[in-house]
C-alpha cells in the first residue's frame, strides 16, 4: 500500500536553461507520454529551471496534478484527461472496483478545471470506449493527441494567412498571453503555432510576451519555448500590454482560448480581455487561434462558460514568495472572456472562422 498520495518523481534533474533540449532529445517539449502503464508529465511547475517528470498511475493523483497546473493547456488538458480514464480503468480492473467508484473517480478528472472544455470533452471521449476495454481508451487518447497536432499545424499556417493579409508591417511585432505552445497541447501550439509559422516565413520582428500573472506561464514557458525556438522575444508585465499596444508597438495580438461559446465569445487566460479592448482602440488585430473542438455549440455566450476560481493565495505571493500584507486577500479568476465583436480574426484548422 503507497504510504501517501505525493507525487513519485520518475526522474528529477535539475539543470540550465540550455541543456534542457538534449535531457529530453526532443526538440519540442512533449507536455505527457504515455509509458504503457503510467502516464509521464513534465511538471511545468518547476520550468525552466528544472526538468521534473512525475510518474502519474492513478487518476486521482492526476487530478491532483492537473489542479496545480503540472500539465495544463486546454489541449493538453484534453489528451491527459482521455489518458486519466485509461488510468482509471487500469485501477478498477486491478483492485476491481464496483462501477460507481469509476463513474466517481471520472467525474473528478472532468472537473479538475471547469473552464477548458477540452477536458471533459478528452474525458468522455475516452469513457464511451470503456465498454470496449483499455487498448480501445488508449486508442482514443492517441488519436486525440494526433488530432490536436495535426490541428496545430493547420491551425500554424490559416493563422499565418491570416495575420500577413491584415499587416503591413514587416517583421511584424507580437503580442501574446499566457502559454499556447507544445507545452500546452500535444504538438505545436495554437497561436504560439501560428508565430512559429509566421517565423518559418520571416515576418517576426520580436515577440511581447506577456508574465501572465499570477503563475507566469509566460515568462517561464512562453519565454522558454520561444527562445529554443530562437524567435525573439521581451518579457513584460501584463500592465505593460495595453500601453505598449497604444504606443504602437505592437502590430497584432496572437492568444489562445480554453472555450469558445457559440456566439463567439473567447475564454482565454486571464488578462486576455484587456489586450482585446488595447487593439480595438488602437485599430490592430485581436487573433484568436484554437482548435475547431475549442468551439462549445452547448454554451449560448461567454457568460455561460464556468470562470475557474483558484486560490486567491496564488495571487498573494511572487514565484511562491508572499508578497501580500497579512490578513489581505486574493481575487484569482483564472480566465475572463472576450466578447466576440472584440476578436478581428478567430483561426481554427478550417481556415478563418466567421
Ligand atoms: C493552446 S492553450 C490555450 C489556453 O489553454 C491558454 O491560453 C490558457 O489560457 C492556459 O491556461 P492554464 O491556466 O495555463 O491552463
Amino acid at each position: 500500500m503507497r504510504a501517501s498520495r505525493s507525487f513519485r518523481r520518475a526522474q528529477s534533474t535539475v539543470i540550465g536553461y540550455g541543456p534542457i533540449m538534449a535531457e529530453t532529445g526532443d526538440p519540442e517539449p512533449r507536455p505527457l507520454v504515455w509509458t504503457g502503464t503510467s502516464l509521464r508529465l513534465l511538471d511545468q511547475t518547476a520550468l525552466p529551471a528544472a526538468l521534473v517528470h512525475l510518474e502519474v498511475d492513478d487518476p486521482d493523483e492526476l487530478v491532483a496534478a492537473i489542479r496545480r497546473l503540472a500539465v495544463r493547456g486546454a489541449p493538453a488538458l484534453g489528451v491527459a484527461g482521455a489518458f486519466g480514464v485509461a488510468l482509471a480503468l487500469r485501477r478498477a480492473e486491478r483492485d476491481g472496483w464496483e462501477p460507481g467508484r469509476l463513474d466517481a473517480a471520472l467525474g473528478r478528472l472532468r472537473g479538475a478545471r471547469p473552464t477548458a472544455l477540452a477536458l471533459a470533452a478528452g474525458v468522455d471521449a475516452a469513457a464511451a470506449c470503456i465498454p470496449d476495454g483499455l487498448a480501445a481508451v488508449l486508442a482514443v487518447a492517441e488519436r486525440l493527441a494526433a488530432e490536436d497536432e495535426a490541428a496545430n499545424r493547420a491551425i500554424g499556417r490559416h493563422g499565418a494567412d491570416g495575420v500577413l493579409a491584415r499587416t503591413t508591417r514587416r517583421p511584424l511585432r507580437v503580442l501574446t498571453h499566457c502559454n499556447t505552445g507544445s507545452l500546452a497541447t500535444a504538438g505545436w501550439g495554437t497561436a504560439l503555432g501560428v508565430i512559429r509559422e509566421l517565423h518559418a516565413r520571416g515576418a517576426v520582428e520580436v515577440v511581447h510576451v506577456d508574465e501572465t500573472r499570477p503563475l507566469l506561464q509566460g515568462s517561464r514557458l512562453t519565454a522558454w519555448e520561444l527562445a529554443r525556438a530562437g524567435i525573439d522575444c521581451r518579457i513584460q508585465a501584463d500592465g505593460a500590454a495595453a500601453g505598449a499596444i497604444l504606443r504602437g508597438l505592437v502590430d497584432v495580438a496572437l492568444v489562445g482560448a480554453d472555450r469558445i461559446a457559440a456566439n463567439g465569445d473567447v475564454a482565454n487566460k486571464v488578462g486576455t480581455v484587456g489586450i482585446a479592448l488595447a487593439c480595438a482602440y488602437a485599430d490592430i488585430p485581436f487573433v484568436v487561434a484554437a482548435s475547431r473542438s475549442t468551439i462549445d455549440p452547448d454554451t449560448p455566450a461567454g457568460a455561460d462558460i464556468p470562470i475557474e476560481e483558484r486560490d486567491g493565495a496564488e495571487v498573494l505571493a511572487l514565484a511562491g514568495h508572499p508578497i501580500a500584507p497579512p490578513g489581505v486577500r486574493g481575487f484569482n479568476p483564472a480566465f475572463d472572456v472576450t466578447p466576440a465583436h472584440l476578436v478581428t480574426l478567430l483561426v481554427t484548422e478550417d481556415g478563418i472562422v466567421t
